[in-house]
């Protein structure tokens, strides 16, 4: 009967060019997430949840529109699953007008974490800014602490470097430079030569960091005397793609050269070690229950033809589990009130702040790792460092910014021998 059925809404981002299309995995994973909760006998007990979704493409008026569509056709929903900070910029910041908690699985922009302007959302994606933690601990590890920063001029790496630059100043590393560029690098890294930049923390998206990597080469910003930061969600053979398609004018081999030695940096979105997690599953075990629906779904998952958003499924199957969680934690305290989900309306504050609190407080071991909310709704994630070591990736540890515990496994390889000063040394001969 229609009832017992728990409604929400779904936003993901599926066709269209701009942006991030990763609705095409995070939608199949956040419908195996319905599979599992509506087995669960004891989480919803007499309820069913059910997702109503549409495509945004990652574009925020289309997500307006698919937002408005969801709320002005019956039944009423409980909240919003959304991807792509733009989208979830624009729903996060209506959302309230309607009293409805907002989940973004695909939304990295430091701009989010601001509860004046989304006092309702969460995120199971942790924000860009959880990089930064883990890049101060690397340099004073390696006694770096004087840095340079090169940054495409794009709003999500902008506020990303603004976060970066307060904690350099809290941990006494000196910024010789910060250096932007729209799309043509060249002079950008010309001024990190004057500079005698030496560690550079690289902030851009992938096709960017195909043309920086090629004017490194060319200006010979690379190798023995320098060390690269870059951001770790690229493809792994992203410095050997697309060359002639993009125009750069550097040989596969020449983009080698200059890519070897870099760092990276990336939050964990599968659990790492084979704990199982709320949901019964390994990580491992809910990649093989991916894997075979994406396959369903027509992806040559096995010739490694992966959708969009793969990386970020955990993100959106565990967003799911954080609604059902919250879900049965409001139903036990309004079955005590002689209330229920059921009554809630668009103008019912009452049992919003209940959802919200609910969702507040919830933590799960979960396929993405541990999940749990900071008090702006961000998610709390651990980071990965990688190293480009004889022109593949290495994973030399992992960092747990709230324990400030980081994990090493001594892979770390210089192409000097030794790892790179962060200045010219003059010996003064006496
Ligand atoms: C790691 C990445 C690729 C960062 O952008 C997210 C999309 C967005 O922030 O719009 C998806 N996940």
């Amino acid at each position: 009967p229609e009832d017992n059925v728990l409604h929400i809404g779904g936003i993901f981002p599926i066709a269209g060019e701009g942006g991030w299309q990763g609705g095409q995995a995070c939608m199949p994973a956040a419908n195996l997430a319905l599979d599992d909760v509506n087995s669960q006998k004891d989480l919803l007990p007499g309820f069913t949840l059910k997702l109503h979704s549409n495509d945004s493409e990652c574009e925020p008026g289309l997500g307006a529109s698919v937002m408005y569509n969801l709320l002005y056709n019956k039944p009423q929903k409980l909240m919003l699953l959304a991807g792509c900070s733009t989208v979830c910029t624009t729903v996060a910041e209506a959302a309230k007008m309607w009293n409805l908690v907002v989940l973004c699985y695909g939304a990295s922009s430091p701009a989010l974490s601001d509860r004046n302007r989304f006092p309702t959302l969460f995120r199971t994606h942790p924000s860009a800014t959880v990089h930064n933690p883990t890049r101060i601990k690397l340099l004073q590890k390696f006694g770096w602490s004087r840095v340079a920063i090169l940054q495409q001029a794009e709003e999500v790496f902008i506020s990303t470097v603004e976060d970066l630059e307060a904690r350099c100043k809290e941990a006494g590393i000196e910024i010789v430079t910060r250096q932007s560029f729209l799309s043509d690098p060249a002079d950008a890294v010309r001024n990190l030569r004057r500079q005698d930049a030496r560690v550079i923390v690289g902030l851009f998206y992938v096709v960017a960091a195909r043309r920086v990597l090629c004017e490194l080469y060319h200006q010979k910003l690379y190798g023995k005397s320098y060390v690269w930061f870059f951001i770790g969600w690229y493809e792994d053979d992203w410095f050997e793609r697309n060359l002639d398609k993009e125009g750069i004018t550097c040989t596969k081999e020449q983009m080698r050269q200059a890519a070897e030695g870099h760092l990276t940096t990336e939050a964990l979105m599968w659990n790492q070690n084979n704990q199982k997690t709320i949901s019964g599953m390994t990580s491992e075990d809910f990649r093989q229950r991916l894997n075979d629906m994406l396959k369903a779904h027509g992806y040559d998952i096995d010739n490694n033809r992966y959708p969009e958003g793969y990386q970020e499924a955990p993100l959106a199957y565990d967003a799911v589990w954080s609604v059902a969680l919250a879900f049965n934690k409001t139903m036990e305290k309004l079955n005590r009130l002689g209330k229920s989900l059921k009554n809630f309306t668009y103008t019912d504050k009452e049992i919003a702040d209940d959802i919200y609190s609910a969702i507040n407080s919830t933590q799960f071991l979960g396929v993405s790792g541990y999940v749990a909310f900071s008090s702006q709704g961000d998610r709390i994630a651990l980071t990965q460092i990688e190293q480009v070591v004889g022109g593949t990736y290495v994973k030399l540890g992992y960092y747990d910014t709230q324990s400030d515990n980081l994990t090493w496994l001594d892979k770390e390889r210089w192409i000097g021998g030794k790892a790179p000063q962060d200045r010219t040394i003059v010996r003064r001969v006496l």
